[in-house]
């Protein structure tokens, strides 16, 4: 469970986000809203990439000021070139283990078994900056998924996807255990949500059925002067 309790976040004199208390509970959380809101900022909040000027985020009771919840939350970043580090794909799913603890064999194995669950074995001795950008997208998720947090934050997972990768990547969603909370303007992925959160001018505008709240977001940009 993720809760913030009356966050704000101001960088110098700009108010980026405004008050925002919200307990995310459900398994599939959507965060919709125009350029600008406030979303990667608050994707950001939950995994203690940004901190609260006021207010404090809680991940499963802990705040993320503290060290532990990090690795309960993977950040899964809007362009796949910010994750992927190493030359070759399976370095760079071993890359975030390198700490872990596990022996080599046991990190090789876990990458493997992660490769082959998404049926992208093919894809673990290929040149990084070879891969097409959905073939980047799918190693910088599984690298995070090698990890194995409890939940998984994506920021605008979808946009740099042809409609191809993005039914391959939808899929590969809908087969994950974990708590997703995905950030996106690709409305018909956040209609499938169990819930969706609309932010507009820095605070929470809609939250609900995910159905609902993509009805409400179309009407409002409908009638919105250009
Ligand atoms: N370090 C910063 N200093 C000043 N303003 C910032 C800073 N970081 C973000 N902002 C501003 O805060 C606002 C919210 O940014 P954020 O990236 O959270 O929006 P977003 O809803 O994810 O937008 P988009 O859909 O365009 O990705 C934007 O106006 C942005 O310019």
């Amino acid at each position: 469970m993720i809760q913030l309790e009356g966050v704000t976040v101001r960088k110098g004199d700009t108010l980026i986000l405004d008050a925002i208390s919200v307990t995310l509970t459900e398994r599939r959380i959507g965060i919709i809203g125009a350029n600008g809101s406030g979303k990667s900022t608050f994707a950001r909040l939950l995994n203690g990439l940004e901190r609260p000027t006021t207010g404090t985020v809680r991940v499963d009771g802990q705040p993320t000021d503290r060290k532990s919840p990090l690795g309960k939350v993977g950040f899964v970043f809007q362009n796949p070139d910010n994750q992927i580090v190493m030359p070759l794909v399976d370095e760079d799913l071993a890359f975030g283990l390198r700490k872990s603890g596990l022996s080599k064999f046991e990190i090789g194995a876990r990458v493997r078994s992660h490769l082959d669950r998404f049926g992208l074995t093919h894809l673990s001795e290929r040149r990084t900056h070879e891969l097409s950008g959905g073939e980047k997208q799918l190693v910088a998720l599984i690298g995070v998924l090698v990890m194995e947090p409890a939940i998984i934050v994506l920021d605008e997972p979808t946009t740099l996807l042809d409609l191809r990768n993005r039914r391959i990547l939808v899929s590969f969603l809908d087969r994950l255990d974990q708590t997703l909370i995905v950030v996106s303007h690709d409305l018909e992925l956040m209609a499938s949500m169990d819930r969706l959160i609309w932010i507009d001018e820095r605070r929470i505008r809609g939250d609900g059925d995910a159905g609902d709240i993509v009805r409400a977001y179309r009407e409002a940009i409908a009638t919105e002067p250009c």
